[in-house]
């Protein structure tokens, strides 16, 4: 899309949006990304208002079970609330959406006014010290699309305003990060609820081989998912404040070593049998059902930091 139709583009979705929005929602002050099974923060919001994608032009629909394609906005956390807008679904690379399509929404709740984003995604962890369950909260990120040809920054600025070289070193914000976890204390959250940690970025939507899972672990990456590092970039070239908060589904599965069907054969023709090892795979349905474990806990946690920003 060129520069002038992007332009365009953007006044129509915040037309149709603003068209149906009471005045006490006009103005959202944070932004919410759900990730995978996560939509069920909406159910803290108060005034709500729902508006399917497919009604917003300009905007794609997401095709992942767990995401469903709508924006909501409503009044989030404790007194009169604070006004939010929340996408209950993302867009990813995977699902065939061009990068511009991925960070579109993220561009338009910047244009709506929101200076906070505030990113949740489903990730399986490559740290044996951060299990299942934990919420990590994410400090810096890794990734390789970025470094190599597909960066969401990649073409034409959209707008002459925004830098053409943009620093990632203060990416996620300290501010917020701290208020997540004063949020835990305040939740009387186990201490090992929250963790803090790098998180890499892969296309999808293959999981992870034992080997891709053994490299990112070694360049440094805690956790690894499919989204989110495109709508922090975009996030921040908007000069957003974002955090992220990555729930745990899986561990990816690392064996310590490899099955050797060599020395099974060799074995077995000296007449004795080895009993293979179980193979372990990931899920997108074990993705969902951590996630649906989990949602309340996050729920908490987001309405909770909203409510302190
Ligand atoms: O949208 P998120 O990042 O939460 O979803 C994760 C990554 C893939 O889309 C999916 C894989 O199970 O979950
Ligand atoms: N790439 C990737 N994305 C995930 N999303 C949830 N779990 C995983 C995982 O193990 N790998």
């Amino acid at each position: 899309m060129g520069k002038e139709s992007i332009a365009t583009s953007f006044a129509d979705s915040l037309a149709a949006i603003r068209s149906k929005l009471p005045e006490t929602l006009q103005n959202p002050q944070v932004g919410i990304i759900c990730g995978s099974g996560l939509s069920g923060l909406v159910g803290s919001f108060r005034e709500t208002v729902i508006i399917k994608y497919e009604d917003i032009p300009g905007f794609s629909t997401s095709t992942v079970l767990g995401h469903r394609s709508e924006l909501a906005f409503g009044l989030l956390g404790d007194g009169l609330g604070v006004p939010v807008v929340a996408m209950l679904g993302r867009f990813h690379c995977y699902e065939g959406h061009s990068l511009p399509s991925v960070v579109y929404p993220v561009r338009l709740m910047a244009k709506l006014g929101i200076k906070d984003l505030i990113i949740t995604n489903a990730a399986g962890s490559l740290n044996p010290s951060i299990p299942v369950g934990t919420i990590v909260v994410i400090q810096d990120h890794l990734a390789l699309p970025n470094l190599t040809g597909m960066n969401p920054l990649l073409g034409l600025k959209t707008s002459p305003n925004l830098p053409r070289f943009l620093p990632l070193s203060d990416a996620y914000s300290p501010a917020l990060r701290r208020l997540a976890f004063l949020a835990a204390h305040k939740l009387q959250l186990p201490d090992e609820a929250l963790a803090e940690g790098t998180y890499a970025w892969v296309s999808g939507p293959t999981y992870e081989t034992p080997a891709e899972g053994r490299f990112l672990r070694t360049i440094g990456a805690d956790v690894v998912g499919m989204s989110t590092v495109p709508e922090v970039v975009t996030g921040r070239e908007e000069g957003l404040n974002v955090m992220v908060l990555s729930l745990v589904t899986n561990f990816v599965v690392i064996p310590e070593s490899y099955r050797s069907i060599r020395e099974e054969v060799h074995s077995e023709l000296a007449g004795k049998k080895i009993t293979p090892p179980e193979v372990q795979v990931v899920s997108h349905e074990e993705v969902l059902s951590i996630g649906k474990e989990k949602a309340d806990v996050m729920r908490r946690l987001v309405e909770c930091v909203v409510s302190t920003i």
